[in-house]
């Protein structure tokens, strides 16, 4: 057979498949949504922090998935986690790319695992992330976590009214020593300030996917002063901070190394693995150094966020926390602290900790993934190139899975007859092949930090200056991370016994 001969039906049939694609894609609606601007679409909705409560009643009107359409650009919310593991978990190869963020690649974020496209290069990237962050994997940084969260526990003791400064210092300490090896020994340490600058260049450049400039990319060429382009003027002067924040600590890596004085870390380990190898790219070198950075960039002020969560969740249900303290002095005796060990004897401290994240998760809408093609879901069309947004919250609040929702309840995960036999909260680390790569990290860092403040401390509501008890109040910022805006406690260890144990870390 001649190559015409097969040429002319194979054009004919893709022709065919076109022509049906079209016409199935133009007869398939999107998904239901709020009612649009003409032109602009959804924009003003928009506009200003995102009010979670409006997601929250979007879901109840509009159901599980919901368009948005901004400019043109279609945005579709994934209201719950059935939603969501239909198409991000199940449908993985289609639903794993990120959405172009520009203000991020004015901070020099492009190559960032974070927000990569989907790709050899994230294939890559992911790889080096699975291997040092298993389930098992993560045992080895125990030791690290255990330390700096006896180091918490002193600084609580010594300076109670400082505790965001402290849990802040915690997370990134940690962090740190993993990526690089380098123990925070003191408040001014210079690595604090760098991972100080990582966060207010974070704030600054606005919810990845949500941003002004992120609709409307001619904005970078437009005055700081028109509204919404400030962010390009916050990006464009961060950026040499941030390549600072990248290129310090592993040069100081590599010297160390060349010395022989380098402790043992992801960064350390990778880059002997790599030296293994005869010839070495400046890209491999790159994809070393901006992933042992994005370890402290995803991996801290999230830590950080979680752990204050809790702690006004503590101030708000005074009777969960005696009843994990209960348990603890049950199980391990009174003023003793908890190890790693003691995790799987403590299953109340453990719902304590997976209803904190259920009630306030620090990434209440995700980072969004992007679409790589048309799909069609329970008969709705969702379009190539729209941004996915795994609505976090809402998925925490669904009353289709938690019966009220809102009740902060840890025995709803024990099993009936004790609890109510609910499932974890699946969705605080993601999904699909983006799920959150520091997820078990993460955990064991928030579970020790938790179960040891519940072991030594009494956490209670603060005092203002007349002596006057001040009311905790639900109160968070909405941001891409959510955490409690500035409140006071009172931190005071439990008992002499405890005093004591604290006074001999
Ligand atoms: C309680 C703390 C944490 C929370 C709540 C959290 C949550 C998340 C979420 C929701 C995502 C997006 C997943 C998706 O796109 O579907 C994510 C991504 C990510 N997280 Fe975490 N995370 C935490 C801690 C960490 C830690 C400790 C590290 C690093 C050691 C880390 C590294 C990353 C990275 C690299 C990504 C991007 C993954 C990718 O795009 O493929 N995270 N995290």
């Amino acid at each position: 057979m001649s190559l015409q001969s097969y040429l002319v039906p194979l054009l004919a049939l893709a022709v065919v498949y076109g022509v049906v694609r079209l016409f199935r894609r133009d007869n398939v609606p999107l998904p239901p949504g709020p009612p649009p601007d003409p032109i602009i679409g959804h924009l003003r909705l928009m506009r200003g922090p995102i009010q979670e409560t409006t997601y929250y009643d979007w879901h109840r009107q509009y159901g599980d998935v919901v368009h948005l359409n901004i400019l043109g650009k279609p945005i579709i919310f994934l209201n719950s986690e059935q939603a969501a593991k239909d198409l991000l978990d199940k449908k993985g190869k289609l639903y794993s790319d990120r959405p172009h963020f520009p203000a991020h690649e004015l901070l020099g974020w492009h190559d960032i695992l974070g927000f990569m496209p989907y790709g050899e290069e994230f294939h890559k990237t992911r790889k080096l992330f699975a291997e040092a962050l298993s389930q098992s994997g993560v045992r080895v940084f125990q030791d690290n976590q255990l330390n700096q969260a006896h180091l918490l526990l002193k600084n609580f003791l010594a300076s109670p009214d400082q505790f965001s400064s402290h849990v802040r210092r915690f997370a990134s300490a940690v962090i740190l020593e993993i990526a690089y090896g380098h123990r925070v020994e003191t408040d001014d340490d210079p690595y604090l300030q760098l991972t100080e600058d990582i966060n207010q260049c974070v704030a600054g450049a606005g919810e990845p996917g949500m941003a002004a400039i992120d609709f409307i990319p001619l904005l970078r060429y437009l005055p700081a002063g028109f509204p919404g382009a400030s962010v390009v003027n916050h990006c464009k002067q961060f950026r040499p901070v941030l390549q600072n924040a990248i290129d310090i600590p592993f040069k100081d890596v590599e010297q160390k190394m060349a010395s022989g004085s380098a402790e043992v870390s992801f960064l350390s380990m990778a880059l002997e693995n790599l030296y293994r190898t005869k010839n070495v790219s400046e890209k491999e070198l790159r994809r070393l150094k901006i992933s042992s950075f994005q370890f402290y960039a995803g991996g801290s002020e999230t830590t950080w966020s979680t752990i204050e969560n809790f702690m006004l969740i503590m101030l708000l249900h005074p009777d969960v926390q005696k009843k994990a303290q209960q348990e603890i002095d049950r199980v391990l005796g009174e003023g003793k602290l908890p190890d790693f060990g003691d995790r799987e004897s403590l299953p109340y401290v453990e719902c304590v900790l997976q209803e904190s994240m259920r009630w306030h998760p620090a990434l209440p809408l995700g980072v969004p993934h992007r679409v790589m093609d048309d799909d069609i879901y329970q008969g709705m069309l969702i379009p190539k190139g729209a941004t996915i947004i795994a609505n976090t919250r809402c998925m925490t609040m669904d009353e289709n899975v938690y019966q009220n929702p809102r009740l902060f309840y840890p025995e709803r995960y024990l099993p009936k007859p004790e609890g109510l036999g609910e499932p974890l909260p699946g969705s605080v680390f993601g999904f699909g092949r983006r799920i959150c790569p520091g997820r078990y990290l993460a955990e064991a860092s928030v579970w020790i930090v938790i179960s040891a403040l519940l072991a030594a401390f009494d956490i209670s509501p603060g005092k203002d200056e007349n002596g006057n008890t001040i009311e905790a109040k639900a109160d968070f910022h909405v941001a891409l991370t959510s955490r409690p805006k500035p409140f006071k406690c009172t931190i005071l260890p439990r008992s002499k016994l405890s005093r004591d144990a604290l006074e001999k870390l």
